[in-house]
């Protein structure tokens, strides 16, 4: 028999999470690198939810990237469009929704995220971080010639506020599709759905 991939997938059991969440989005928080963007894509296929990334609604919506609107207008302009973006996706779930590092935050967020989603810490490792945001530079933030001081100094701030997520789920390094099946295995048991194990194949 093939092991499942996520060829196989949906799984079962996600119809009866997607309806549980009544409406709800399955929001991926964590730090940079923790793996939302890639996680959050595969877990929308399992989920049979459409996958959005908040980070690339707001380069859509300001039609420039992240580091230009840092540069432009600064951190504080991105942190408000970040929040009415976010509202907008939670308004029109269900989804799957990868916010931004810095997005859960923000009060006003977290309190949207509450009333309209179920919130999931995308937990690593400093060290897991810092080679995973070597391989791209798309993060204003890291770009000033310490990424692990600064990624250190962030991760302080944020992991107590992170800590205060639905769900909590390790991104250790190990294959995308075993985060995945944790995540949906950590909603489906938070929303009462004990049919959520990966489909067999055949
Ligand atoms: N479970 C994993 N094992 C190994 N590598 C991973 C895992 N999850 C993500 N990665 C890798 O880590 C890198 C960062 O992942 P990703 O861009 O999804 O993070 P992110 O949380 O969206 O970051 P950001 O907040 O900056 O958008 C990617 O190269 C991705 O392939
Ligand atoms: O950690 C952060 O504050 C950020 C992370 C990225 O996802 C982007 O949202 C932006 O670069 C800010
Ligand atoms: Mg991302």
């Amino acid at each position: 028999m093939t092991p499942p991939t996520h060829e196989t997938l949906p799984r079962e059991g996600a119809a009866e999470i997607v309806e549980r969440l009544g409406g709800r989005s399955v929001v991926l928080v964590g730090m940079p690198g923790a793996g939302k963007t890639t996680v959050g894509r595969r877990l929308g296929q399992v989920l049979g939810l459409p996958f959005v990334d908040a980070d690339h609604e707001i380069e859509r919506a300001a039609a420039m990237t992240i580091p230009e609107i840092f540069a432009l207008h600064g951190e504080a302009a991105f942190r408000d469009g970040e929040k009415r973006v976010i509202a907008r996706l939670l308004a029109e779930g269900p989804r799957v929704i990868a916010t931004g590092g810095g997005a859960f935050m923000a009060p006003e967020t977290r309190d949207a995220i509450a009333r309209n989603g179920l919130s999931v810490w995308l937990k690593a490792e400093v060290e897991t971080l810092l080679s995973r945001v070597k391989r791209r530079s798309n993060r204003p933030l890291l770009a000033n010639g310490d990424p692990e001081g600064t990624l250190r100094a962030l991760l302080a701030v944020r992991e107590p506020v992170f800590a205060q997520a639905d769900i909590t789920v390790r991104s250790l390094d190990i294959p995308h599709d075993v985060v995945v099946n944790a995540i949906v295995d950590a909603v489906g048991a938070r929303l009462g759905v004990d049919a959520a194990r990966p489909a067999a194949a055949g």
